[in-house]
């Protein structure tokens, strides 16, 4: 005679009474079909992170196989977007009825974009590490989506000094000669005599989160990159060519930036955007003249929305 499995989540009460915020699973590891605005469909390898809340305090717990096996669903059957986001955060819910009332869940992969060089016309691949989070709480939906954008610092205080360096050689070059010999100063600024001193500057992270509106109907992981790297002006590059990299030092030069004058620039630029309902995001120079890092740290600031 068979006898029935013991089902401890359905058949047994709690040890200690109590309702919990959330309970899951972090780092299921899945391949998943991203769907992105602008972009083909792409195969990313993701770690997710699922999660009920449990709010029947007598309950001994959750059923995670259900929760799991909606991700496996997604993973095998469909792609991620937006409207099977939604659905997925429906599903937790609706698997575990009588115990839960809202449901979350994070994806965490690595998206490649294909990126053009500044001046060459060559592309190249780059790897923006992404994060899609939905949370349904009591009905109220709110998708984010988060990205890191890496690009070049150089600093400005860094750059002054270099100037004044740079000046005081020329006057101990040039401070016997009473008329401008142009020839032999175009020289001596192609020399390393010429440019004694460099500013320092070092590879830098805008890590952003946004929160999507409801009219948003597709991730727009490429819009919110271009506005990222189109604000910042340095991002770093894929393939270079030497007008490449010239460039590069052009945009450097015109574009010297303290951890306060990226945040800012960001500020305005994601202030300026309809697609955001709020954003957050943590401008981290990884500075070459220090150990530590340079770092700054704001929010669009609205009642309610993301803390700084
Ligand atoms: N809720 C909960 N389940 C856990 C935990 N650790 C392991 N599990 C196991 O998660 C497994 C899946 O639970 P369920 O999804 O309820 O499995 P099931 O009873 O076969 O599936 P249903 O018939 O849909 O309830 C069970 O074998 C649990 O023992 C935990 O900390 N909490």
């Amino acid at each position: 005679m068979p006898t029935s499995m013991p089902d401890i989540a359905n058949h047994t009460t709690a040890q200690t009474e109590g309702k919990l915020d959330w309970v899951g699973m972090n780092n299921i590891e899945m391949p998943m079909m991203v769907a992105a605005k602008g972009q083909p469909e792409k195969m990313v390898s993701a770690h997710i992170d699922a999660y009920v809340n449990l709010k029947e305090p007598e309950a001994k717990g959750i059923h995670m196989s259900r929760l799991y096996l909606l991700l496996d669903d997604l993973s095998n059957n469909n792609v991620l977007n937006y409207q099977s986001l939604v659905s997925l955060l429906d599903g937790f819910i609706t698997s575990h009825q009588e115990l839960s009332d809202n449901a979350k869940v994070q994806f965490r992969f690595e998206y490649h974009l294909r990126r053009k060089s500044l001046i060459s016309g060559k592309q190249g691949w780059k790897a923006y590490p992404v994060t899609l989070t939905g949370n349904l709480n009591q009905g109220k939906l709110e998708i984010e989506l988060g990205i890191e954008v890496r690009y070049s610092s150089t600093c400005p205080c860094s750059a002054a000094l270099a100037r004044q360096l740079i000046q005081q050689a020329f006057l101990s070059k040039f401070e016997e000669q009473t008329s401008v010999d142009k020839e032999a100063i175009h020289e001596w600024l192609g020399s390393s005599d010429g440019i004694v001193a460099t500013p320092h500057s070092q590879r830098s992270i805008a890590e952003v989160k946004v929160k999507l509106n409801s009219n948003v109907t597709e991730f727009p992981i490429t819009e919110l990159v271009n506005i990222l790297e189109n604000t910042l002006q340095t991002p770093v590059q894929a393939a270079v060519k030497r007008e490449d990299e010239q460039e590069f030092a052009r945009l450097n030069g015109q574009n010297l930036m303290f951890c306060e004058d990226a945040a800012r620039k960001l500020q305005h630029a994601m202030n300026q955007s309809s697609d955001f309902d709020d954003f957050w995001l943590k401008v981290n120079h990884l500075e070459s003249l220090h150990a530590h890092d340079a770092v700054s740290i704001t929010t669009k600031g609205i009642q309610g929305g993301y803390q700084p």
